[in-house]
């Protein structure tokens, strides 16, 4: 048995909750916004990511969320359903929600940001009266984003989904996914974060949102990876990890351990999608029952291969992928 306990007789292994969203990445890449004139769509949305990277690598997922009653909306349920995702529990919003739009702008390998179009967006209309206790029931784990905490009822919905977990025993994975510009403020983001992260098993952030946690405490920011895996594993998280960009990811368990991940190296398109890609692969290595090392592993080379690419969810690449990334990296170190 692996770190986290896993309920094996359950057919769903991941169920993903929250965001359902379009990104439109620029073609013309090393260029700013003004001058790029065309984009190509994807299915995006940070959960929608990371389920997209579970199901590619064989996990049998689900989703819970809200999509427009549109085109857009269509589209990506009929993504999810080409992935191998089960869209029993995406509802369709039916008072005129639109679909998140990010317009992603390439400017250079370290260079990129994000345009958000987030007003009255249908992923934030999930609410508790749209989610199914019983097909929480058959899942082994639920992955919950920070994002769909922002706003009423979606975050609602995000306790009512925790508290059906709780009950049923199913592993909680809770990615911070801070973005401000769906928050009035740090602070806001923090209070609720901290109370989500609370009844989770395993949580997975960056350093700042980590210290948006910590903001929400009172204290003054730390910054220090030990204190807040020392604080959070004395809640009833078995495993933080904490992302660190280039430099890597730490991970911690109860006993005290401390694992370094390391990255593999890339031919960087762009920056966004590695956090997604590392959580998908890094979810997928601890319901294997692997060592957290291994799973750091996987979630580092599969991140390297989707910063080398140009989407995020088409991107995720396959276990097979993953692991020739790893052996011929590998191999290159043996040999140079
Ligand atoms: N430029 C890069 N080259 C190779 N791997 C990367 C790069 N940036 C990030 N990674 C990998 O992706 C993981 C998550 O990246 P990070 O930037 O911390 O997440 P996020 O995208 O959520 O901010 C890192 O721990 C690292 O393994
Ligand atoms: O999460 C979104 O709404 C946008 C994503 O689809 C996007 O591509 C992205 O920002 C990925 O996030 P990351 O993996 O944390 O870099």
């Amino acid at each position: 048995m692996g770190i986290l306990n896993f309920k094996q007789d359950r057919p769903l292994d991941l169920i993903g909750l929250g965001r359902l969203c379009i990104d439109l990445n620029a073609n013309e890449i090393h260029r700013p916004m003004e001058e790029t004139l065309t984009f190509t769509k994807y299915v995006g949305g940070s959960p929608a990511n990371i389920t997209v990277a579970a199901a590619r690598l064989g996990l049998s997922a689900g989703f819970i969320g809200k999509v427009s009653d549109d085109a857009f909306g269509r589209y990506i349920v009929q993504y999810l359903l080409q992935a191998g995702i089960d869209t029993g529990c995406v509802a369709v919003d039916r008072e005129g929600a639109v679909t998140g739009l990010a317009f992603t702008e390439i400017k250079s390998p370290t260079d990129c940001s994000i345009l958000m179009y987030r007003d009255n967006v249908a992923d934030l209309k999930l609410s508790p009266a749209d989610l199914d206790e019983g097909y929480m029931s058959k899942a082994k784990a639920l992955l919950i984003s920070g994002t769909a905490l922002a706003k009423s009822p979606s975050r609602e919905a995000v306790f009512m989904a925790l508290e059906y977990a709780s009950k049923h025993d199913v592993v909680t994975f809770f990615d911070i996914d801070y973005r401000p510009y769906t928050w009035t403020s740090a602070l806001e983001a923090g209070i609720y974060a901290k109370l989500a992260a609370e009844k989770c098993d395993c949580i997975i952030g960056g350093r700042e949102e980590f210290d948006l946690l910590e903001l929400a405490m009172g204290h003054p920011l730390k910054q220090d990876d030990d204190w807040t895996a020392g604080h959070w594993l004395k809640h009833k998280a078995q495993l933080i990890v904490v992302k660190r960009g280039g430099d890597g990811s730490k991970a911690y368990d109860r006993s005290g351990n401390i694992f370094r991940g390391s990255t593999f190296p890339a031919e960087v398109v762009k920056t966004f999608g590695a956090g997604d890609a590392f959580a998908g692969a890094f979810i997928y290595g601890i319901m294997q029952g692997w060592e957290i090392e291994k799973a750091q592993t996987f979630g580092a080379a599969s991140a390297s291969i989707v910063v080398s690419s140009h989407s995020c969810s088409d991107a995720m690449p396959t276990a097979d992928q993953i692991q020739e990334k790893i052996d011929r990296w590998t191999s290159n170190q043996l040999i140079g």
